[in-house]
């Protein structure tokens, strides 16, 4: 077992790095590509592990990540080398400053935020004529540097700035980018785990802003738990989450009534659900395979999902990519830990584009979901250094 901080320390980009509070995980070199299209990644990703065990390799595991679109890229791999570490925690150190200077940096809005308050607008409208129940629609920014950015100084300021959240970087280039490409992030949100039988999955939906004053926060926790909107927009995921863990799990539960958890820049309504698998030996219920039935929950994409996947493909104007995906890992045994790719940014030479979304639902006030996802990109924009310019 490595220390934590020496394990952030040595990443560099090309390797693969996860951090939460069950511990952190970084991963070099490619003894495997695992290639395969939706609904079949498990599948090929169990492949893997059993090649690479019976070719020598020690306890190997799969890491990476799956875009948002069911027939995007994927970027998933059987590491050479992977060295684990317990969680990181807060030390007293603190993050190290950025090494950019704020304002060498250019911004562009996609879409402009008029457009994004027009597209929940039509959103909306979606909703009344009864075509859509919920829908979840993202903007971006794209931030370009005068320099390359250094990507393991902003993982190393994402993690030290929120120890408990789910960190990663991983390289997703493809053909044809003019340098190496890393998705990096801080996510709040677990999709699922799975260690031996025992499933756990903590979906998120109804979200306010988190502000410096603690009675205004106090106030606003008190506001997420009474809003019947936030709390119709979450029980949209709770309940689908629920539903496809049911498939796989006996003793299934799930908290009757949300909870509020916090990050540093976020309150939102969160519900825990957890159960046993029904079969663990069955070499189908892997922590992928769970991930890959529940992806994408509503806390991404919306209810009635195909519509709301094609109401998402009209009103932004931006592709994804792996924004609103999945990152994490999974072994031979079929343990393992994959997060919704949120509170995340593709890093390329000198250019980072983040994304943040806001669920829509009946009742939405188009400029208040504005201002939510401006709240959301403050994760990233406060690692980089950037804070109040979206
Ligand atoms: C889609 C995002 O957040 C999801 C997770 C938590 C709360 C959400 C919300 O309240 O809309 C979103 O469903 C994002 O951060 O880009």
């Amino acid at each position: 077992m490595h220390r934590a901080a020496d394990l952030l320390a040595a990443y560099l980009p090309g390797s693969f790095y996860y951090s939460s509070a069950r511990g952190a995980l970084l991963a070099d070199g490619v003894h495997a590509t695992v290639r395969a299209g939706h609904g079949t990644r498990a599948g090929a990703a169990a492949e893997a592990l059993e090649a690479a065990a019976v070719s020598g390799v020690d306890e190997p595991v799969v890491v990476g990540a799956i875009g948002f679109r069911p027939d995007s890229e994927a970027s998933l791999v059987v590491p050479a080398v992977v060295r684990r570490s317990g969680a990181p925690t807060a030390t007293a150190e603190h993050p190290p400053a950025p090494p950019w200077d704020a304002g060498a940096w250019s911004i562009a809005h996609r879409p402009e935020p008029a457009g994004y308050v027009d597209g929940v607008r039509r959103a909306l409208e979606l909703i009344k004529t009864g075509e859509l129940d919920k829908v979840v629609l993202a903007r971006s920014l794209e931030l370009v540097a005068d320099a390359p950015v250094p990507v393991p100084s902003l993982l190393a300021r994402l993690v030290l700035l929120d120890p408990a959240a789910h960190a990663f970087a991983v390289d997703v280039s493809a053909p044809g980018d003019p340098a190496p490409r890393t998705l990096v992030g801080a996510s709040p949100e677990l999709l699922v785990s799975r260690r031996g039988p025992a499933v756990v999955a903590n979906p998120l939906a109804g979200s306010l802003p988190r502000v410096a004053d603690e009675e205004e926060n106090r106030r606003r926790v008190a506001a997420l738990l009474a809003s019947a909107k936030d709390r119709a927009e979450h029980a949209h995921v709770a309940g689908q989450v629920a539903e496809v863990l049911g498939r796989f799990c006996v003793d299934l539960e799930a908290s009757p009534e949300p909870v509020v958890v916090g990050t540093p820049t976020m309150w939102h309504l969160s519900t825990r659900v957890t159960g046993r698998l029904a079969d663990p030996a069955d070499p189908a219920v892997s922590a992928l395979a769970l991930a890959e039935a529940l992806h994408p929950t509503p806390a991404v994409c919306g209810v009635p999902a195909e519509r709301a996947t094609s109401a998402i493909a009209e009103l932004e104007p931006v592709d994804r990519g792996y924004y609103a995906g999945l990152v994490g890992w999974t072994d031979l045994a079929g343990d393992g830990e994959w997060v919704v790719t949120i509170r995340s940014a593709e890093v390329c030479d000198r250019t980072v584009r983040l994304f943040a979304g806001a669920g829509v639902v009946a009742g939405s006030d188009p400029a208040a979901e504005l201002a939510e996802t401006s709240a959301k990109f403050r994760t990233l924009l406060r690692a980089l250094g950037l804070e109040g310019v979206a």
